[in-house]
């Protein structure tokens, strides 16, 4: 069946009173993003406290499904068939057709729901249930009646076109992204951070991104992972600023001054600093990381607080209590999970020490940061000039 019009539903913000218009417009802007890694024409739009998506050419029913899915704030993705108001046979003849398509010969329960929100509409809710109720018993055998628990609720809806739909098939939930903030987001090659993202944005956040690299120690190729797992999670969170950030000589200079069980959590600060600077730059409300309790010896909660200690703005870490089998369930789900296994070398792992502190003391760290005082500023400042920047599309 090919239908002209997808009925989007949204959830949460739906409760939003005064400023639902703000979370509309987001929600309209991200679904058109969305499409637009789809072949064919759309009309987004919003009308009567709908959202709909009309099909303007010839399109992959599947694909645009598969995009609509990634829009945060989407519960309901209902693909209809519309129709002008052209008198009451006309809609029988038009919800018999779509339950024999849809439906066939097959046994099944349904009612209808009406709502007719056209109210000079000659027949009320009540009469179209009983009339188009009957004329589908009378058309399909295999069909029966049961208003309390039917496998299909045929839902039809007289606006001033006339809607028909019984699928609902379910959105991803959560907000629409750009209506809570923007945060800047540790991105690394692994399997975590890109799912700590994936997360945030769910809620609404615009991501930034910032990516350490240590040339010559790691690859052109371990970048290209960290863009195209940016790719992928701007797929759901629409283009991500990626700063790319050239870490080397900070990490040979604490390399050379610190004591080496203490460089994981020297460093991270450091990154921690370095991308609080450009998130400060782009108006960003926080920092979000991939961290976990426990899984290193630089995700203990004392590592953790060490790392905190550096930043002024909150630093949310939306997989802190996860497993790791948990944080790969969902970036198999996102599918972030098979580029994040490519095994490419990450800065982190390059200069680590083999007896990490699990412990680390915020007193004595900063006494081994004292050794830095010499150049840190100036490496800093260096490193922060030379970013690259990239604007990451999925589409
Ligand atoms: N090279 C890097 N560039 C940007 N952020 C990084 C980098 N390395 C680590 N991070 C940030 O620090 C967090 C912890 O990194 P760590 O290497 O300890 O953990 P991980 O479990 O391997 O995380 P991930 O799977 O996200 O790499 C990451 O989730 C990420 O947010």
């Amino acid at each position: 069946m090919t239908f002209q019009t997808f009925l989007l539903k949204y959830g949460e913000i739906g409760i939003k009173g005064k400023n639902r218009y703000l979370f509309e417009d987001a929600l309209v802007r991200q679904i058109k993003y969305s499409l637009k890694g789809v072949e064919g024409k759309f009309n987004v739009y919003k009308s009567q406290a709908r959202i709909y998506v009309d099909c303007l050419s010839e399109y992959d029913y599947e694909d645009v499904v598969e995009h609509l899915k990634r829009v945060f704030g989407l519960v309901g993705i209902c693909p209809v068939v519309r129709l002008e108001d052209e008198g009451f046979d006309r809609l029988k003849e038009e919800v018999v057709a779509y339950m024999k398509e849809m439906y066939g010969e097959k046994d099944f329960t349904f009612k209808i729901e009406a709502r007719r929100a056209k109210k000079s509409y000659p027949k009320n809710s009540m009469e179209i249930n009983c009339d188009l109720g009957e004329a589908v018993l009378e058309n399909l055998k295999g069909s029966s009646v049961d208003v309390h628990k039917p496998e299909v609720l045929v839902n039809v809806e007289v606006r001033n076109e006339i809607y028909i739909y019984s699928q609902i098939i379910p959105g991803p939930g959560g907000m629409p992204v750009g209506t809570n903030g923007g945060a800047m987001l540790l991105l690394s090659g692994g399997i975590d951070s890109p799912v700590a993202g994936y997360m945030i944005s769910k809620r609404g956040v615009k991501l930034h991104a910032t990516y350490f690299h240590a040339p010559p120690y790691t690859s052109e190729r371990a970048k290209q992972k960290v863009v195209d797992l940016a790719k992928i999670v701007a797929r759901y969170s629409g283009p991500i600023e990626l700063n790319v950030v050239n870490f080397t000589d900070i990490q040979l200079y604490i390399y050379d001054k610190c004591p080496h069980d203490e460089l994981t959590i020297i460093m991270r600060r450091y990154m921690m600093k370095i991308a609080e600077h450009f998130a400060l730059e782009s108006g960003c409300l926080g920092l979000i990381t991939g961290e976990s309790i426990g899984q290193v010896a630089s995700q203990t909660m004392q590592s953790l607080a060490a790392t905190n200690e550096v930043c002024t703005l909150p630093v949310y870490r939306p997989v802190i209590g996860f497993d790791k089998q948990e944080i790969v369930d969902i970036a198999e789900k996102i599918d972030t999970y098979e580029t994040s296994i490519l095994p490419f070398e990450d800065c982190c792992t390059i200069f680590v020490a083999k007896h990490p502190v699990t412990k680390p003391s915020v007193k004595r760290i900063k006494k081994s940061e004292e050794n830095l005082q010499d150049k840190i500023e100036e490496l800093m400042k260096e490193a922060i000039e030379s970013t690259e920047k990239i604007t990451v599309r999925a589409f």
